[in-house]
């Protein structure tokens, strides 16, 4: 499997070794025709920030319900989903009817309270929900999204690599890039759970780039185009990247968005800490095509993508936008 994942080595890039940018183009490309998933070395994140951010994730989901409550999620897709708040209705794989059996909190960048979206209640855009009673909690996410951001914004030029553009194509796109830190918990599932309850239901990520903290505890497969299902492998040291479907519209299709899943049978508490990230709030994004044709899909931009999306797969959002709509009717 891990022969089926390519691994893009960032070393020679980050020395600055003459090349590396157009061979690294080259795998990312055959990465999103092929399999939607690849594995990054030498990127620069130290393993110690990676585990100290698994470490606050148990540290969250081990508070008190009530605690957790307190921060319940928000419109702004931003706060604590409980257990079972999201069941996979769009984007999966077969019919999921089943709740997920993971609980989740939602972190976004930190704005502060005059920044004019806050002050406008610009949807996905308000300020992050914080738990009252963990010291040193939100410096440790804050940590780890900028460590993750700025990974993702050295790979923009691989990605305009791989799609024949200029290195520095896509940064008028990403001036402030949206991003999501999840801190996911998957309690143990009973071995007598029924077959069709998942930790998390196969699905897409709507993101442009997901970039995922390799799991000490197993769970996670991966579907490729043959239609097999296959467990992730966890090569040490190595991070998990993937597109979703905000990748796959705009290059017309051409980088795949691959269905994934968790499955936590292994008997252990398992956490996870994926990282998505996408265009600045108000980039257009228009299909970028082989040929410079306007390609099938409308330009759209993130929030009127998200609120599409988000119709259909929380249980909160969909109160929510139903209130919205009786609000316009
Ligand atoms: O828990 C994992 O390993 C992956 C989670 C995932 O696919 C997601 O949160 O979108
Ligand atoms: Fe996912």
């Amino acid at each position: 499997m891990t022969d089926t994942i390519p691994v893009l080595d960032l070393g020679p890039l980050r020395a600055g070794v003459p090349g590396a940018l157009d061979r690294l183009g080259a795998e990312l490309r055959r990465a999103f025709t092929e399999v939607g998933f690849y594995f990054v070395r030498n990127h620069g994140i130290g393993q110690p920030l990676l585990d100290e951010t698994f470490e606050a994730a148990e540290r969250f989901h081990a508070q008190p319900l009530d605690a957790k409550l307190a921060m319940r999620i928000n419109e702004h897709n931003i706060g604590y989903m409980p257990l079972r708040g999201a069941t996979t209705r769009v984007n999966a794989v077969g019919d999921v009817a089943l709740p997920n059996a993971n609980e989740a909190v939602f972190f976004k960048r930190e704005l502060p309270a005059d920044h004019p979206d806050v002050l406008a209640n610009v949807r996905f855009r308000g300020r992050n929900q914080w738990p009252a009673g963990l010291p040193g909690f939100r410096e440790q996410v804050l940590r780890a999204m900028d460590a993750f951001e700025g990974l993702a914004l050295s790979l923009l030029p691989i990605y305009a690599r791989a799609l024949d553009k200029p290195a520095d194509f896509f940064a008028p796109f990403f001036t402030e890039p949206m991003y999501t830190l999840r801190m996911s918990h998957y309690p143990q599932q009973e071995p007598t759970a029924p077959e069709n309850e998942f930790g998390i239901a196969p699905h897409l990520d709507t993101s442009f780039m997901t970039i995922l903290a390799q799991n000490r505890i197993p769970g996670l497969s991966l579907r490729l185009s043959t239609g097999e299902w296959v467990d992730a492998p966890a090569p040490e040291g190595a991070l998990l990247i993937n597109g979703g479907m905000m990748l796959r519209r705009w290059t017309d299709n051409r980088f795949m968005a691959t269905p994934h899943r968790v499955i936590n049978r292994s008997g252990k508490e398992r956490y996870a800490i994926p990282f998505f990230f996408d265009a600045s709030y108000r980039a257009v994004m228009a299909p970028i095509t082989a040929d410079g044709s306007p390609g099938r899909m409308e330009p759209i931009t993130y929030p009127d993508f998200m609120t599409g999306y988000q119709r259909s797969n929380f249980h909160h959002a969909a109160e929510k936008e139903e209130k919205i709509e009786l609000q316009g009717a």
